[in-house]
């Protein structure tokens, strides 16, 4: 029996920039309450400053500093009162030496005025006050362009939009953004024991569960998925259904008949549908071992192992990584905390391990607990808050050491 020859995880990487990175996926420009978790496919440059007029930080006296300085709170220095500034209203006040004028937090600064005073230190009469602590220049004001300067760069092509990127858009007035349409993905799972969950159970068959899994995954990654199917382990049929999923999406998701078995004859379904076919089959990780990446007319099928929890894994390590890709995005960042392991965790030489944990807190930081299990459990990944990486010159983790978490 052919036995695998396993590829690198990095060299696995290197070979899907080398045949995604350039994927060309269209454009669309929508509006900004509808881009949250998109890619943007242009870069985005600011049309105006932010803000665009002279505004206090605080609620208070705009003065001319100078007027302040020295004053303390037993020698006040007294400044003539002019008027207030109302908030919306364009200030056309003109401040020379020993004026002040009131201005709330966020209104706009008279000219002249270089520093306002906090109502705190204020003491206020009929037409004057007395200012009992000194402002230097510039101190409690926000001056043009101080948080955008026109013409800046805000974001760059492949930054996925958050909350935080929305209050900047709107803040420049950029309401319509130009981003990824989102790539289509179908997935296709084969065994001739799977059932949908609604069906009824009986001997040898069981529920499947990786098409909904990958579908969530897909989904909390932008992705369009825009068909499942569980097919029969028949050569065909299987042949017939991954041409019209490539046919009709970016990406597609295939699950099972990726090892060596007698029925698994997924890789050769792949290589009769077209060149090149399939580019990497084994892959030194654990689990994971028997993925597939595969390019036909452009497109790539990623043909995950069936059992449920390597299907996941495959999938954060190689899917997400592929997607990221497809949709061009500029990090490939992966939210993780540190702690330090309860115990010795063993290690697969020769592969770099995956190994679930849970993450408890204490007064010394993190400690982090494996979970074991079989990979054909669901729970093994339901159990878990993340995954340890064990680089595959690495025999284990010893009891106390410190380890990064990826979190789920
Ligand atoms: N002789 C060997 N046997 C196996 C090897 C090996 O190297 N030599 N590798 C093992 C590893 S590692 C894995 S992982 C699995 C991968 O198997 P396949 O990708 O070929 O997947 P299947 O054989 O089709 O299924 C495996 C397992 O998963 C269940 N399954 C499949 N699809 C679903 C689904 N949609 N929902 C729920 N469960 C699913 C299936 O019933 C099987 O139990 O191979 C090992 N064997
Ligand atoms: O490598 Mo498998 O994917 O052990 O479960």
């Amino acid at each position: 029996m052919e036995m695998f020859k396993v590829t690198k995880v990095c060299e696995v990487k290197e070979i899907m920039d080398q045949n995604f990175s350039s994927y060309d996926l269209p454009s669309e420009t929508i509006d900004i309450l509808n881009a949250q978790g998109r890619i943007l496919s242009k870069d985005i440059y600011a049309l105006e400053n932010v803000p665009h007029f002279r505004r206090s930080t605080v609620d208070g006296y705009a003065v001319v500093s100078a007027d302040t300085f020295g004053a303390s709170e037993t020698l006040p220095a007294f400044i003539n009162l002019i008027g207030d500034a109302h908030m919306g209203e364009h200030n056309q006040s003109h401040l020379c030496s020993d004026k002040c004028m009131y201005v709330p937090t966020g209104g706009m600064l008279p000219e002249g005025a270089d520093a306002v005073v906090m109502i705190e230190y204020v003491e206020k009469f009929q037409d004057e006050i007395a200012i009992h602590k000194s402002v230097a220049p510039k101190e409690n004001v926000m001056d043009i362009g101080d948080d955008i300067k026109q013409d800046q760069l805000l974001f760059t092509r492949g930054t996925k939009i958050k909350a935080h990127h929305l209050g900047v858009l709107a803040s420049v007035g950029i309401t319509d953004v130009d981003v990824f349409v989102k790539p289509k993905i179908c997935i296709l799972s084969t065994g001739d024991e799977l059932i949908d969950p609604k069906e009824d159970l009986k001997p040898g068959v069981i529920r499947d569960i990786n098409t909904y899994t990958l579908s969530g995954l897909c989904t909390e990654l932008g992705c369009d998925v825009i068909e499942k199917k569980v097919v029969k382990d028949d050569f065909n049929n299987l042949k017939d259904t991954l041409k019209s999923f490539i046919d009709k999406s970016d990406l597609v998701l295939l699950s099972g008949g990726s090892s060596v078995g007698t029925k698994d004859m997924t890789p050769d379904v792949i290589n009769a549908l077209g060149s090149p076919g399939v580019l990497i089959h084994g892959i030194a990780m654990k689990p994971g071992k028997p993925t597939i990446i595969a390019k036909i007319n452009n497109k790539a099928v990623l043909g995950l192992p069936g059992q449920p929890a390597s299907c996941i894994m495959a999938f954060r390590v190689l899917g997400e990584y592929l997607i990221k890709n497809l949709l061009h995005l500029n990090t490939h960042e992966e939210l993780f905390l540190e702690g330090v392991c309860s115990t010795n965790i063993h290690a697969s030489p020769g592969r770099e391990t995956y190994q679930m944990v849970t993450i408890e807190e204490s007064s010394d930081g993190y400690i982090i607990n494996p979970v074991h299990g079989k990979s054909g459990m669901i729970t093994l990944i339901s159990r878990a808050q993340g995954y340890i990486k064990i680089p595959m010159n690495k025999e284990g983790i010893s009891v106390g050491e410190k380890v990064k978490v990826y979190l789920f």
